[in-house]
């Protein structure tokens, strides 16, 4: 897929619709979504409860992910899909490139590969652990060396992909998740194989409470995808990094279950890190950045609350450990096909994405309430990537939800410029007063303009138009409403004046173009003429073209 065509493609798709797609009933019922309901019968949490508690936590979130132990993860960019033979896709857009780190004296100390023994987690352990300054490091990873937690599997993530020697070291910050122009085939196909894992086969209670709550992480995190890539989206005329709120409003805002699903998977990574908070005492960070990370960690974890999501509702009772045992599987599945993903960015967000839902899985349901060491137990084998993962992962829900209010303030500023632009040009515009009397009316025409009578109005210019915006974009909800036949008849006298006023109108157009058509003949004459001349001159084609249409130079550049 190419950056620039997929681009200009959604610029032009959504330009058009966005008149329709940010259209609402009422502007404050952005998303269609009631801010005062809790975001699912999991959690006991509002939609506006999430919002203030990310407006607490969020300076803090941001400058731990931005702290030198939080911003490097580890992956493998070249291992191969394990699911079909499909390697050969690529995604070849300067934004689908990731940037690893190849000056390792830039990094801070514990990252070094002496200290770390290559990064391969080989020479983790031993005897040495006790005495290294970053014990923490050597501890997260002691577990893996041990081969402690692969009996019995209690991850939902493939925990390989960190030892794997190939495997590169990435600084998070410096590849932002943002709209690289991945798409078509190679995606959907991604996407749809996702979706498919959450084909439980067996039949037994809580199997469609499972299959819920799997569907809903992964719409959850496709939806924070498709927030993200329209919050920082290549904008081709300027060539600025900036919201799209259109896009936002075609991939997310336009389906209130999706916008719920990010505020869920809020909740669930929310939910893990407050189990864990108790236990991590134990973690032991390196003597530079000690103090400062656990307050970092510490301000953000004290803000949530245990309500925020009630994951006994889900498993507890009700589901036998095979169906659990079937979640983490289908889990695990999920976060081995982003090795499938062409795209190096999305794969490494996606990486890491999964990988933080997946040690969020493993804590909200391997934590046994009962048994106070085995929770120890599981924190303290926590490898330092899923901690990264968790934390980062976390982060990216929470940007999300702050670009959500965002796109509502951009949204409402929007439709109330659009009702107020509507409304002069209905004052203004003869044609469009035409209409308006036959849609209001007589004894509403001097009053000010309703939000039925712009909605009526609107779906009259579409008519007029003759676009079926419901054809080109099925999936929008934000429709406005079917022109509804609410012309009122008052008389033959009306009928004759409106009559009147539209022949009026139309032998008024035809004499403007016989009036124009002169200045329009010398328009087209100089146009061609200047073609002419710039190829006898020797000016290339495609310069030509860009300079009737400046956003043609700017693809053909890219
Ligand atoms: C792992 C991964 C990471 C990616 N990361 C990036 C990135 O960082 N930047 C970037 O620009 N692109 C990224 N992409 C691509 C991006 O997600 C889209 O696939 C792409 O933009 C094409 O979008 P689309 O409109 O064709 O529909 P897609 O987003 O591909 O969706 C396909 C279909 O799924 C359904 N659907 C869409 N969203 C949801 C939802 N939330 N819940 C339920 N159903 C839904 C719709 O019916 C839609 O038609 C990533 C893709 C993958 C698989």
């Amino acid at each position: 897929s190419d950056l620039s065509t997929s681009s200009s493609k959604t610029d032009s798709s959504t330009k058009d619709l966005v008149a329709q797609a940010v259209m609402p009933d009422s502007s404050s019922n952005f998303c269609q979504i009631d801010k005062d309901e809790p975001v699912g019968a999991t959690c006991d949490v509002t939609f506006k409860e999430i919002n203030e508690i990310n407006r607490q936590i969020r300076s803090d979130l941001l400058a731990l992910v931005h702290s030198d132990f939080f911003k490097y993860f580890k992956l493998d960019l070249y291992k191969q899909c394990p699911f079909w033979n499909d390697n050969d896709g690529y995604c070849v857009n300067r934004a689908c490139a990731v940037d690893v780190v190849e000056e390792w004296d830039t990094l801070p100390a514990y990252w070094q590969p002496e200290v770390l023994g290559g990064l391969d987690n080989e020479s983790f352990g031993g005897e040495n652990i006790a005495s290294d300054e970053c014990a923490f490091l050597d501890q997260l990873c002691e577990g893996q060396k041990n081969g402690a937690l692969s009996k019995p599997d209690v991850n939902y993530c493939d925990l390989e992909d960190f030892s794997n020697e190939k495997s590169v070291l990435v600084d998070l910050t410096a590849n932002p998740e943002r709209f690289t122009g991945y798409g078509g085939m190679q995606s959907t196909q991604i996407w749809s194989s996702i979706y498919k894992e959450n084909c439980f086969s067996s039949e037994q209670a809580g199997t469609c409470l499972a299959k819920n709550a799997f569907y809903r992480l992964i719409s959850g995190l496709h939806a924070s995808i498709g927030t993200h890539l329209s919050n920082d989206h290549l904008n081709t005329e300027t060539g600025a990094w900036e919201p799209n709120l259109e896009l936002f409003m075609a991939r997310v805002g336009n389906f209130p279950d999706r916008v719920a699903n990010i505020y869920f998977n809020y909740a669930v990574i929310a939910k893990a890190l407050w189990k864990i908070r108790p236990y991590l005492s134990h973690l032991d960070f390196c003597n530079a950045y000690h103090e400062d990370v656990k307050s970092m960690i510490n301000s953000v974890i004290t803000r949530l609350n245990s309500k925020i999501f009630n994951e006994d509702l889900l498993f507890k009772d009700q589901v036998t450990s095979t169906l659990k045992d079937d979640f983490r599987m289908r889990f695990k599945n999920v976060t081995k096909i982003m090795d499938c993903v062409h795209c190096d960015r999305c794969r490494l967000w996606g990486k890491v994405q999964t990988t933080g839902y997946a040690t969020s899985l493993k804590i909200l349901f391997e934590f046994d309430s009962e048994d106070e060491e085995g929770k120890q137990n599981v924190v303290d084998k926590l490898t330092k990537y899923e901690l990264i993962a968790l934390f980062n992962t976390f982060d990216r829900l929470s940007k999300s939800v702050e670009a959500i209010t965002n796109f509502e303030k951009m949204y409402d500023s929007t439709v109330n410029s659009m009702a107020g632009k509507l409304a002069s040009f209905l004052k203004s515009n003869n044609f469009f007063k035409l209409i308006k009397s036959s849609v209001i009316s007589s004894t509403e025409k001097e009053e000010p303009l309703t939000r039925t009578s712009i909605d009526s109005a609107t779906s009259s210019e579409k008519t007029q138009d003759g676009i079926s915006q419901e054809n080109e974009f099925k999936d929008l909800k934000f429709m406005p409403k079917k022109v509804v036949n609410n012309v009122t008849k008052t008389g033959i006298r009306q009928a004759w004046d409106t009559e009147l006023n539209n022949v009026s109108e139309a032998l008024r157009f035809i004499f403007r173009s016989y009036w124009d058509l002169p200045r329009n003949i010398i328009k087209f004459m100089l146009l061609k003429v200047n073609r002419m001349w710039n190829r006898f001159v020797g000016v290339p084609e495609y310069l030509q073209e860009a300079d009737q249409d400046p956003t043609v130079y700017q693809l053909n550049i890219q």
